[in-house]
């Protein structure tokens, strides 16, 4: 008979994907890795055999467990799963997926949700990133209907207000972490920065586009895409991320003036096929590099005044507001608004075969 796990599937931000609690997961990560490829029907380009959807953005999995640190309120494992590779990357942060993980948690009965507003710390276990996560919880339980719009999402809901603090470095240990604000690749410049998300940096004008282009065309564009490769093969060492070819960090955004009244033009590679949108701390990211002079994104960015101040990534599909808090030029904080939905409840059956592991 069938293992069966329970699953919550929900929409975080622009991405979705089931969420597990950890201690219905196998401990041991190889056994619970093959558990996570057979339930979203990997290694499988249309992985027709589960859930996944085939794309970067909807093959994503987020497992929650309650630390005994006191670190946090949430521990998030964030997976980004192969889609034709057997593979689950728990190495880097998704600020889309750390949306729902809240909601889903209360869903779950893992935490309970206050009676109005639910406020918690919540870890992204990969990086050790806490984000003061907010939701709507009249009764205690999340409610998904509201008045909250996002680009990239069709409809209205209620909002996730997303506050982090400490991002610098996730992954690469600092800001800059080739100690440049600006560097040359294979003849390129570039800004290699890490404020929650490793992203490459490129002016869209230095690889002949004009920064405008649709996600269709440039995915299009096998020439473009095998540079674009290239470069971040020899850039992610230099980011401290040594060899990445089965990687999906760094990012790679293409940065061009703004168009519709923002801060920024955006079209992002992540890394392979061209994001819809931007990530959520790919986002954060851009929007430090676009108010720290000397940067390739500062270079076309309007990167407006203050010591708190809204910035518009304009992206394929509208814009994205970051907010962030600055100390100098440096950004110390950032907030944003996401929304997340429970789109279903139930189990994951698991052959047993895959559940129990090779036998000894
Ligand atoms: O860059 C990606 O692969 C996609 C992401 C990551 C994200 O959310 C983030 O940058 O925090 C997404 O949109 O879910």
């Amino acid at each position: 008979m069938a293992h069966e796990i329970p699953c919550w599937y929900m929409r975080g931000g622009t991405s979705k994907g089931p969420f597990f609690l950890a201690r219905d997961l196998p401990e041991d990560p190889t056994i619970r890795d093959a558990v996570i490829l057979a339930a979203m029907g990997s290694p499988d380009p249309r992985q027709i055999d589960g859930l996944g959807g085939a794309k970067p953005l909807t093959s994503k999995v987020g497992i929650l467990s309650v630390p005994t640190d006191g670190g946090a309120d949430l521990d998030f494992l964030f997976g980004q799963v192969g889609i034709a590779d057997a593979l689950v990357d728990t190495t880097p942060n998704c600020g889309n997926m750390l949306a729902a993980a809240l909601p889903a948690a209360i869903e779950a009965g893992l935490i309970e949700g206050d009676r109005g507003t639910t406020t918690r710390r919540v870890r992204t276990v990969n990086t050790g990133v806490v984000a003061e996560i907010s939701i709507e919880t009249p009764c205690g339980q999340p409610v998904y209907d509201g008045e909250a719009r996002i680009d990239g999402v069709p409809r209205p809901a209620a909002p996730v207000t997303c506050g982090f603090l400490d991002t610098e470095g996730s992954l690469t240990g600092s800001l800059l972490p080739t100690g440049n604000v600006r560097d040359t690749v294979d003849g390129i410049e570039m800004t290699l920065i890490d404020n929650g998300m490793p992203v490459m940096i490129i002016a869209a004008a230095a690889l002949g586009l004009r920064g405008d282009e649709s996600p269709g065309q440039l995915d299009g564009d096998a020439a473009l895409k095998a540079r674009i490769e290239a470069l971040r093969l020899k850039a992610a060492p230099l980011m401290n991320l040594g060899d990445v070819s089965h990687k999906p960090v760094p990012k790679i955004t293409l940065v061009s003036p703004p168009r519709a009244g923002g801060a920024i033009g955006t079209r992002t590679f992540i890394p392979h096929d061209v994001h819809t949108s931007i990530g959520v701390l790919g986002a954060v990211t851009v929007a430090t590099a676009a108010v720290l002079p000397g940067s390739v994104a500062y270079d076309v960015a309007h990167p407006g005044e203050g010591d708190v101040r809204t910035l518009s990534i304009e992206h394929p599909t509208g814009e994205f507001s970051v907010e962030v808090g600055m100390e100098g030029t440096r950004v110390v904080r950032a907030a944003l608004l996401r929304t997340a939905r429970l789109l279903m409840r139930g189990t994951v059956p698991v052959s047993p075969s895959i559940w129990c592991g090779p036998a000894a």
